[in-house]
């Protein structure tokens, strides 16, 4: 018996090129925000039409840098002074022409004394105005002895909502960040309300990345049958965090199409409607689910507001 209802088609309304700019930054912002331009330039250049970037792409990874390089996003449009990489993103999407995934910035809010930090991710489109912002779900918590202990909880504060952008003229995508990629059940909701693609910048490091980065990616893409794209920085030794880089794109059928390896580079690959409802037509799980036996599956109890722009 079969009680689900099917996600709406077509998902992608056309192809659209999809860029990971697996981005080299290190401890100086503007140059870092001045090299992404650059790159989102050169994606653009190529044919891209939807560019990401990765994980803290502004700024080196990790906890002692969240606060000094976190800028104000509240209310929006923030100004120049509050975020300069806010208003570079939209720049170079306008400039490129390109719907952006801006990778992810920390972003302070409040007051001096009682400021909550966030890793966040900024979406803008070929017209330069935002689309969308994402609050990292899922803070990067864990502690494997003797490879690697990491808490984002201890500077950062958890987002609490799903983000689904409309790409007008294409379809939906799904953003989350990193970690949030471990959480089968937000990918799930996202699929469901039919994002063709999830995007997540993110910065796996040398112990988990080759343990499960590309599972992941490959898992997020097989549950759900659509693509999958993770970004990820260039790796740097010289840096306190060690990026795995690996940089890649899913097919619906779980096919990793395009990788990089660590160093900087740009992956690109054209995402197709038709790819997502052949694997939907040939493994038909979207209209075989048994929310009769799942039924708390269903409820989907998440928080979800749309659009998703800050207040
Ligand atoms: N930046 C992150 O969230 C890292 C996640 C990660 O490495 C993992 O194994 O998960």
């Amino acid at each position: 018996m079969a009680t689900s209802s099917t996600p709406p088609s077509p998902v992608l309304k056309k192809p659209i090129k999809l860029a990971c700019v697996q981005l080299a930054s290190g401890g100086d912002k503007a140059a870092n925000l001045a090299h992404a331009r650059d790159k989102v330039l050169e994606a653009a250049s190529v044919g891209a039409n939807l560019v990401v970037l990765p994980e803290c792409f502004n700024s080196p990874y990790g906890c002692d840098y969240f606060p000094s390089y976190a800028e104000s996003l509240l209310p929006s449009p923030p100004s120049r002074e509050q975020s300069p990489s806010f208003h570079a993103l939209s720049s170079m999407a306008a400039e490129a022409k390109v719907f952006l995934v801006g990778g992810s910035i920390p972003e302070a809010e409040g007051e001096e004394g009682a400021k909550k930090y966030y890793n966040t991710s900024l979406t803008f489109g070929p017209d330069g105005a935002l689309l969308a912002s994402h609050r990292k779900v899922h803070l990067f918590d864990i502690d494997i002895p003797g490879k690697i202990t990491f808490r984002e909880s201890d500077v950062l504060t958890a987002g609490n909502k799903l983000t689904l952008v409309d790409l007008p003229g294409y379809g939906r995508i799904a953003v989350a960040i990193c970690y949030d990629v471990r959480f089968p059940e937000l990918a799930m909701i996202a699929a469901r309300r039919g994002a063709f693609v999830l995007i997540y910048p993110g910065a796996f490091n040398l112990t988990t990345g080759p343990l499960h980065w590309r599972l992941q990616g490959q898992a997020r893409a097989m549950d759900n049958q659509c693509y999958v794209a993770l970004c990820s920085p260039a790796r740097d030794m010289s840096a306190t965090y060690h990026a795995w880089g690996h940089s890649l794109i899913v097919d619906p059928m779980a096919q990793v199409v395009v990788e990089a390896e660590e160093s900087e580079t740009i992956v690109s690959w054209e995402l197709d409607s038709a790819k997502i409802e052949e694997t939907r037509k040939n493994i038909p799980i979207t209209s075989q689910r048994r929310f009769d036996v799942y039924p708390d599956v269903n409820e989907g109890k998440i928080r979800f507001d749309e659009p998703n722009v800050p207040k």
